[in-house]
């Protein structure tokens, strides 16, 4: 199985340090193509081939994913469209925000007949194998999708939803994975004002919300139910906390998450 990605920007180049970690493709079945060489540079170790030829890329794979910014996405279809093969090939995209209606639009035959579509939304967190990825069939049937699942399952968790929820998943997890480290840094700069070395705060930190992750995912509980279990009546935690919501923490997230 090949697999050609069609922009090395950073979602491109997570996708291909996560097949990679997590042995999904060998390095010689995937190729990377990028307008300029300058991107292409960071994939010379990896053995994984690399091109500026979109075509030929598209061209040379089982699966084509399309990483470019939305606004250069139509380009990119137009461009490769006369070179895939619709009874043997399966589109791919990560644009964000970019309807199926709208690619199907650009990539129909003149027949009618369209390729087999996948609109994929991970995070960043794909190049260590954690990313949450959204995936949504188009025109495809259920082999070609338990296939394309099989493959993001190596690299993180996944989620097969219908388009309507694309839009929610990509702020939830793909958004969602820079307003974490958002708090991160938050906690890391206070950590530094309670007197702990920059490094050391963000370590701390990092631990402890990693601690958090794994408490939840292993017993299922609510977060509610183990911030219970932290906060002593009469005691700090509970304080903080109610100090974190009077400067409006939780409606600071849920309004950032709602902006459109
Ligand atoms: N970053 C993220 O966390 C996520 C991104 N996405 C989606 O992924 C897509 C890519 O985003 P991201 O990786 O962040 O963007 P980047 O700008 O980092 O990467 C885009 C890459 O596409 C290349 N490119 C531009 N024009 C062409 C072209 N005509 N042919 C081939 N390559 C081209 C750029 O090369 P050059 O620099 O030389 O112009 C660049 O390397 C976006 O549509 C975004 O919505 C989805 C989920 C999460
Ligand atoms: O900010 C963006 O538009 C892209 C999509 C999700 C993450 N980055």
């Amino acid at each position: 199985m090949k697999i050609s990605i069609i922009g090395a920007g950073a979602m491109g180049g997570a996708m291909v340090q996560g097949f990679l970690k997590g042995n999904v493709f060998s390095s010689s079945d995937i190729t990377v193509s990028n307008r300029t060489h300058k991107a292409l540079d960071k994939f010379s170790q990896t053995g994984v081939n690399i091109t500026t030829d979109n075509r030929e890329a598209a061209a040379n794979a089982d699966i084509v994913c399309v990483a470019v910014k939305p606004w250069i996405a139509e380009t990119v279809f137009k461009e490769i469209k006369p070179v895939l093969d619709y009874n043997r090939q399966i589109l791919m995209t990560v644009v964000a925000g970019l309807p199926s209606e709208q690619i199907t639009e650009w990539m129909k035959k003149d027949d009618g007949t369209m390729i087999p579509l996948f609109i994929v939304i991970p995070n960043i967190a794909i190049a260590e194998c954690s990313s949450m990825t959204f995936i949504t069939p188009i025109g495809a049937d259920g082999r070609q999708t338990d296939m394309i699942k099989s493959i993001f399952d190596t690299t993180g968790s996944t989620l097969v939803v219908e388009e309507k929820l694309l839009p929610a998943g990509t702020i939830l997890a793909s958004c969602g994975i820079a307003y974490a480290m958002r708090y991160i840094r938050a906690a890391s700069e206070g950590g530094v004002e309670l007197g702990f070395k920059a490094d050391d705060a963000k370590n701390i930190v990092l631990q402890t919300v990693k601690g958090a992750v794994d408490l939840l995912m292993s017993t299922g509980n609510h977060p509610e139910a183990e911030i219970d279990k932290v906060t002593t009546p009469g005691g700090i935690t509970i304080r903080g906390l109610n100090a974190m919501e009077q400067a409006g923490f939780t409606n600071a997230v849920i309004r950032g998450l709602k902006l459109k």
